[in-house]
């Protein structure tokens, strides 16, 4: 069919296929997210989520189907274009923050910004402003170690949303939280990322985290399974 003119996916997964070893992750999953759009990708153990976030986001590469990103085949893209796409367009969290934990919150948000070239003190403003963002700005000062799980998401968030990103790929973001701690990343990466016009691609086990996402799809056995509306329609 004819381009319609309206705006197509940002981000694009069409019939990925995955094996890990003899074990089959994705079987043929297709998935879309918009621009600005929160999704939540939820499914059992083992049902492939992580798999699919991974190949999404151009940190493995499917063994079948394709990714397309603003327009580019993400699964073509030679490593280094990819590293750089990855650096400038998405931002990641995972389960465990993976801040570095002989660094101040302050310098592990700025991080990505002194890696880019900016100055200490510009870095240093904008990691504040993020981390105010994120409701931690008393945190600057304290290292991983000394913080709480949330905080340390929080911080992490922070971290992967300095630079601007197109898209967040957030892997179990409340993982190992208890439930206020969830609640609080939860709502401050929605406010957050809405008003940054960020897309997120979350994926939970968690209903209440999934939640706060605009539109939820389930993954069975590799394959996604609940409606996706911009991919196809479901008699
Ligand atoms: N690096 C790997 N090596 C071998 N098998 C893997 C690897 N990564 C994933 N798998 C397997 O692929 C399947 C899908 O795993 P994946 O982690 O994508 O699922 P998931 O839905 O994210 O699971 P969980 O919720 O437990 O994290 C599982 O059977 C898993 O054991």
């Amino acid at each position: 069919m004819k381009n319609t003119g309206t705006p197509g996916p940002l981000l694009a997964a069409h019939d990925l296929v995955k094996t890990h070893g003899a074990t089959p992750a994705l079987r043929g999953a297709s998935l879309s997210l918009g621009p600005g759009e929160i999704l939540a990708v939820t499914g059992a153990s083992g049902s492939g989520k992580s798999t699919l976030l991974h190949c999404m986001a151009g940190i493995v590469r499917p063994d079948e189907g394709s990714v397309t990103y603003d327009r580019q085949r993400l699964d073509r893209l030679p490593e280094k274009r990819l590293s750089e796409l990855r650096r400038t367009g998405f931002g990641v969290v995972f389960q465990f923050g993976q801040l570095i934990p002989e660094l101040t919150a302050l310098d592990n948000v700025a991080l990505p910004l002194l890696l880019a070239g900016t100055s200490r003190p510009r870095a240093h403003e904008q990691a504040r402003d993020w981390l105010e963002r994120f409701g931690a700005h008393d945190l600057a000062a304290l290292r991983p170690g000394q913080m709480s799980g949330g905080q340390a998401q929080r911080t992490a968030l922070a971290r992967a949303l300095i630079t601007g990103p197109k898209v967040v790929f957030a892997d179990e973001p409340t993982g190992a939280l208890d439930s206020l701690a969830a609640e609080q990343v939860m709502t401050a990466l929605a406010r957050t990322a809405r008003e940054a016009g960020t897309a997120v691609l979350l994926v939970t086990h968690d209903a209440r985290t999934a939640a706060y996402a605009d539109r939820e799809v389930s993954l069975l056995d590799g394959v996604v399974v609940a409606e996706d509306p911009a991919l196809e329609v479901t008699p």
